[in-house]
């Protein structure tokens, strides 16, 4: 084990990576406090190390201790990682916006775009907590099943300030996880948010029998979906190409532990959002940002033609058949067309 980089952080959410993530952390410093939302569920971890909702299997390591009592949970907290659905995200920063410590620095876990707002998860925490310049992002190829194993996985950390960035980062590197860091917090944000819409769209081809021809095809174009909006956004063209755009995306689009990407195949299979949320107990997050996605890259003026099909087939009653007939309708042009322009509409 490691020198202790911090005596006690918070995680405010203990869904799948608010769990893995505690038990990485635990790793590096003195105390994980764990907020969970159920008392029953941060009384069962404190009784058996076991989260009964989330990665039941997994033993929390004893430097984690869970509370639902938010005070207790951010007590001398010296970072602050929140990792909850974006829907709640606003409301658990307003909560716990009295009892943050005003110099530190927070790290979100969420991969989403508000819905109303369309603003970044960043900008929502730094409007609720204050200082954007404390608040970093962590996203890539993180399955919180196979984080939690210990299986190699790597992220990107991006911050505004380079210290804040080194400073968190040092609280979560480890042999097995790899913490790459960046200054393009927007970029890897547009990544994190689209990359779940575009695993939807796999899983609903996968549900069809699409080949491995069609997936690629799929991704590639969902990267450049993601491209585009990001580019728009300001962003560096580089950071798609990077974990939090090329490698979340390959891991979400094909995994078995993917919720976008297993919901998108459970849609075909007959299966609702709310059934596929209530009997899995998780968020299947690409589904809302299928609407703020669509709705930022209109406000931007760039084409998002998939995200706009997963989008009319989830919120606008489009059967899956029109949806694939629409996109298949598109003339396929120039290959990166669009890329560099936000005013081009095409592609
Ligand atoms: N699971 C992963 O492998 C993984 C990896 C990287 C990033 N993420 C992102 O992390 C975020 C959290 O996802 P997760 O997988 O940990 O969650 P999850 O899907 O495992 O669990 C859902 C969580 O939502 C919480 N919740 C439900 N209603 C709530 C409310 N009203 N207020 C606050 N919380 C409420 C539940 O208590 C539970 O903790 C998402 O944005 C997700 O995209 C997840
Ligand atoms: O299970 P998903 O589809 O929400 O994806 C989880 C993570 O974002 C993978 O990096």
């Amino acid at each position: 084990m490691s020198a202790q980089v911090a005596r006690r952080v918070a995680v405010i959410g203990s869904g799948s990576w608010g769990t893995a993530l505690s038990g990485l952390l635990a790793e590096q410093v003195g105390e994980v406090r764990l907020w969970c939302r159920s008392a029953r569920v941060a009384e069962a971890i404190g009784a058996t190390r076991r989260n009964p909702r989330h990665l039941t299997d997994y033993e929390l390591p004893s430097g984690v201790h869970a509370t639902a009592d938010a005070a207790e949970a951010l007590e001398g907290a010296e970072a602050v990682i929140l990792a909850l659905p974006s829907s709640y995200l606003r409301d658990a920063c307003r909560m716990i916006s009295p009892l943050v410590d005003a110099k530190a620095p927070v790290l979100v876990l969420t991969k989403g775009v508000e819905r109303g707002t369309n603003e970044l998860m960043a900008d929502v925490a730094a409007t609720e907590l204050g200082g954007a310049w404390r608040v970093a992002v962590l996203s890539g190829p993180n399955h919180a099943e196979e984080v939690c194993l210990g299986k190699l996985a790597a992220a990107v950390l991006a911050a505004r300030d380079a210290d804040v960035a080194e400073r968190l980062r040092a609280l979560l590197v480890s042999p097995s996880f790899r913490v790459y860091v960046s200054e393009d917090v927007v970029g890897v944000e547009v990544c994190g948010a689209v990359k779940n819409v575009i695993a939807i769209a796999c899983g609903v081809a996968a549900g069809l029998g699409a080949g491995d021809n069609t997936l690629a095809v799929l991704m590639t174009r969902g990267l450049a979906e993601i491209g585009r909006v990001a580019a728009a956004l300001g962003s560096d063209p580089l950071t798609p190409m990077g974990l939090a755009g090329m490698g979340d995306l390959v891991a979400t689009c094909t995994s078995e532990h993917s919720r976008n990407r297993t919901f998108g195949e459970a849609l075909v299979a007959g299966e609702t959002l709310a059934a596929y949320e209530e009997r899995t107990g998780m968020v299947v997050e690409g589904a809302r940002a299928a609407q703020s996605v669509l709705a930022l890259a209109r406000g931007l003026r760039v084409a998002a033609p998939i995200t706009e099909a997963v989008n009319a087939v989830l919120h606008e009653g489009l059967p899956v058949a029109d949806a694939i007939d629409g996109l298949l309708g598109r003339r396929p042009g120039e290959e990166f067309y669009g890329m560099a322009f936000q005013d081009k509409e095409n592609h």
